[in-house]
């Protein structure tokens, strides 16, 4: 927890109360349905919960901000956000139902107002989002194919509407197509090793491609 609070002083009493009962959560559900690898929940908050929260350093969301987490798995990056940004909503979609069933009790456990879930593959959902978010899915071609049907034309002000994808690596290649994604190092951010090669990936609406 104090990881979370290194570079998100500002947490209400709530949020942090929430953020410190994720752990205990995520360590019960994954003894009876394994959604999060023996090293990852050993270090919940730094590979999971703080790598979430990348997306909040490149935007600042305004509440009433609509959401879709793509390919959410045991809930991230939708879950630690929705945390951060209770007046936002967020609709979490995997197409496999067991890890649904850890992130609905997450949710449930957490009370979560703001959070829905849908098992399906994103292809066959309807709706539309001022941001899609997502980590660890598809390519980026794939993933734009998928969603970008479902963005709001609408402009969220200066932010940008969009897509958020928590990517690593070298990206050149996957990315020639989109002259207007922006990539942002995440140890921009912060100064743990972890995130040495991670990115936040910020591919606007009208991108081109
Ligand atoms: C590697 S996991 C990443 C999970 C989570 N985003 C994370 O970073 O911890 C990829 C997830 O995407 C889901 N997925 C893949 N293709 C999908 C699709 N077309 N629609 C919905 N979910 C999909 C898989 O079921 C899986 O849970």
């Amino acid at each position: 927890m104090e990881l979370i609070l290194k570079y998100f002083p500002n947490l209400t009493e709530d949020q942090i109360s929430k953020f410190t009962q994720l752990e205990t959560l995520y360590q019960d559900w994954n003894l009876k349905i394994n959604v999060v690898s023996r090293k990852d929940i050993d270090e919940l908050y730094l590979r999971h919960v703080l790598h979430s929260l990348a997306i909040a350093k490149v935007i600042d969301f305004k509440p009433g901000t609509k959401l879709l987490d793509v390919g959410t798995g045991g809930g991230f990056p939708g879950i630690p956000l929705a945390i951060l940004f209770p007046e936002c909503s967020f609709h979490l979609v995997d197409s496999i139902a067991k890890k649904l069933k850890v992130v609905d009790e997450v949710v449930a456990g957490l009370e979560l107002t703001n959070v829905k879930t849908t098992h399906a593959r994103v292809e066959e959902t309807k709706g539309n989002y001022d941001f899609i978010i997502s980590r660890a899915v598809a390519a980026m071609p794939t993933f734009v194919h998928w969603v970008k049907g479902k963005i709001t034309k609408k402009q969220n002000h200066e932010l940008k509407n969009g897509i958020l994808y928590l990517k690593g690596g070298d990206l050149t290649e996957e990315l020639q197509d989109y002259k207007t994604a922006a990539i942002y190092n995440i140890t921009e951010f912060y100064s743990e090793e972890f995130f040495e090669t991670k990115k936040v990936v910020h591919l606007p609406i009208k991108y081109k491609g």
